[in-house]
C-alpha cells in the first residue's frame, strides 16, 4: 500500500491588511514546527468588512467578523480561522472552540496625535480636542477622566483611520497598540494609555484560533502555538465578559496580570454617558480563570453593574 500524504491544512483569514499578517504570522509558526505538513491560507470578506457606514456599536451583535469564517469551518472547506481574540465572541456555534490563544502583544491602548499636537499626551491636550474611537468601552472611560473633550466616531482599518487623521479630521485617535505594533507601525504611538484611564478590551493583543470542536488532527497542531500566559489571562477576561454581556455590545474593560500562579483581574463596566462606572479586582490560581473572570463580573453586578447593562438593553430597544 502506499502512504498517503496527510491533507492539506485550510487556514481560514479575512482580508483586512491587520488579519493577513497575523494569518501569515500563524502560516509561518506552523510550517516551522510541522515541516511536513502544508497549510493554505484562504481569505475571505466577512460582514463586518461590507458594513462600513454604520457606528459599531449601532450594529450590536458580535460575531460580525467570524460568522463567514464559522461557516466555512462547519462546511469543511476551512480547517481552522484565525481571529483578533478580542473580535471573537465568547459564546461559539456549536461544534466550534476555542483551539489556541497565542503570546499577547501589549494589550493597551495607545494615543495617536494629528502631527499638530506632538509631544503631547492625553493630559495636556487642548480642551474641545477631538478626539476618533468607534468603541464604547473607550468613549466612556475617555469621557469619565476627559470630560472636555469632543468624541467622533471612526471607522475603517487602521491605514483609513490614520489617513483621516493626518487630514486632520481628528486631533488624536485611540487605537489599540497592538495593531499597529503588528503592522509596523509601533512608532506612531504617541502615550501607551495606561490602566488606571483605560482598561483594554477583552483579549486585545492576542490571537485566538478558532477550529472544530473534534478535530483531533487540527487540535495538537495548534497546541503547538499557545501561549499559556496569555490564555489563561484571556480565559478571565472571556469569562468576566461571558457573564456580563447578553448579545449586545457593553463598555467592558479588563487588565489582567500573571504573577507566578497567582492571577490577578480588574474588570469595569461603564455607563454609556461615561458618568458612572463600576469597577473590581479579583485575583486567584490561573489554574481557574474561568471561576475568577466569572465572580467578578457576579461581584459587579451586585455593585451596580446589574442596572448600568439594564439601561444600556432598554436605551438600545428604545433606538430600535
Ligand atoms: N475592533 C478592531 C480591531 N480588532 C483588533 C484590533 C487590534 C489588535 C488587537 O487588539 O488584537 C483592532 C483595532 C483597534 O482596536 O484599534
Amino acid at each position: 500500500m502506499v502512504a498517503s500524504l496527510p491533507r492539506t491544512i485550510r487556514i481560514g483569514s479575512r482580508k483586512s491588511q491587520l488579519a493577513l499578517v497575523q494569518t501569515h504570522w500563524v502560516q509561518g509558526e506552523l510550517k516551522k514546527a510541522f515541516p511536513d505538513r502544508a497549510f493554505e491560507v484562504h481569505t475571505m470578506n466577512t460582514q463586518g468588512d461590507k458594513i462600513l457606514d454604520v457606528a459599531l456599536s449601532k450594529i450590536g451583535d458580535k460575531g460580525l467578523f467570524t460568522q463567514e469564517l464559522e461557516s466555512g469551518m462547519l462546511s469543511g472547506d476551512l480547517d481552522f480561522a484565525v481571529h483578533s481574540l478580542k473580535d471573537l465572541p465568547t459564546r461559539l456555534p456549536e461544534g466550534l472552540m476555542l483551539g489556541c490563544v497565542t503570546e499577547r502583544e501589549n494589550p493597551a491602548d495607545a494615543l495617536v496625535l494629528h502631527a499638530s499636537h506632538k509631544g503631547k499626551q492625553l493630559d495636556t491636550l487642548p480642551e474641545g480636542a477631538v478626539i476618533g474611537t468607534s468603541s464604547l468601552r473607550r468613549l466612556a472611560q475617555l469621557r469619565y477622566h476627559f470630560p472636555h473633550f469632543q468624541f467622533k466616531d471612526v471607522r475603517g482599518n487602521l491605514n483609513t483611520r490614520l489617513a483621516k487623521l493626518d487630514a486632520g479630521n481628528y486631533d488624536a485617535l485611540v487605537l489599540a497598540c497592538a495593531g499597529l505594533q503588528r503592522l509596523g507601525m509601533g512608532d506612531r504611538i504617541d502615550q501607551v494609555i495606561p490602566a488606571e484611564i483605560s482598561l483594554h478590551a477583552v483579549g486585545q493583543g492576542a490571537l485566538g484560533i478558532e477550529c472544530r470542536a473534534d478535530d483531533g488532527e487540527v487540535l495538537p497542531l495548534l497546541k503547538a502555538l499557545e501561549h499559556r500566559p496569555t490564555a489563561f489571562r484571556c480565559y478571565a477576561e472571556r469569562a468576566f465578559l461571558r457573564v456580563l454581556e447578553g448579545g449586545c455590545q457593553v463598555p467592558i474593560g479588563v487588565n489582567t496580570v500573571l504573577d507566578g500562579d497567582t492571577l490577578t483581574l480588574t474588570g469595569m463596566v461603564a455607563a454609556l454617558d461615561g458618568k458612572r462606572m463600576v469597577r473590581g479586582i479579583k485575583a486567584g490560581p490561573a489554574e481557574e480563570a474561568a471561576e475568577i473572570g466569572a465572580a467578578l463580573a457576579n461581584q459587579l453586578k451586585g455593585e451596580g453593574a446589574q442596572e448600568i447593562l439594564d439601561e444600556i438593553i432598554a436605551t438600545l430597544n428604545r433606538d430600535a
